[in-house]
């Protein structure tokens, strides 16, 4: 599927927002590309009809949003992906998110890493990597 245009800006693993894991222990844990292709559209779909965060999402572009979220779970994962997007403050600024939304999404990325049966010791390193971007993703 087609994505929208958007501005240019300089593509880096750093905008990934945090250092990859290096051994591939954890990606193997979230079942390779497969099972963080089926987290990341789980992810999506779940937070796209939770009530709680589900506006935040309208209007913005879902294709790519997928796309560049595989690629920085991959990254960061140690599964050798480059990420292509953009910052985690660029990519939400102007946003409004608060603490709460941060909650719900993790929530969220919990149910789908159960339902992909990744040991809980994976989840708590992935979410422990994913923490510190709260301050570049929730406003002051
Ligand atoms: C650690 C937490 C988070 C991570 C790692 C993350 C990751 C990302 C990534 C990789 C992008 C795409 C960047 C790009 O287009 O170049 C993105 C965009 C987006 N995120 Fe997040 N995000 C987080 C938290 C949240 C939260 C809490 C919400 C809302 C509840 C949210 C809603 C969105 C939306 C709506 C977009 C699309 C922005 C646009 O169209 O420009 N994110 N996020």
């Amino acid at each position: 599927a087609a994505e929208e245009p958007i501005a240019p800006y300089a593509q880096s693993n750093a905008n990934a927002g945090a250092k990859p894991f290096e051994s591939d222990g954890m990606w193997r844990a979230f079942h390779g590309r497969e099972g963080v292709d089926r987290i990341v559209d789980g992810l999506v779909e779940r937070s796209l009809v939770d009530p709680r965060i589900s506006d935040t999402f309208k209007g913005h572009d879902m294709v790519r949003l997928r796309r560049v979220l595989k690629e920085q779970f991959c990254h960061l994962l140690g599964g050798g992906c480059a990420y292509s997007g953009r910052t985690m403050k660029d990519s939400h600024k102007d946003m409004g998110l608060q603490t709460a939304d941060m909650g719900a999404l993790v929530e969220n990325l919990q149910a789908e890493m159960n339902e992909e049966g990744v040991p809980f010791f994976a989840q708590n390193r992935l979410l422990a990597k994913l923490a510190p971007m709260k301050r570049d993703v929730v406003e002051r």
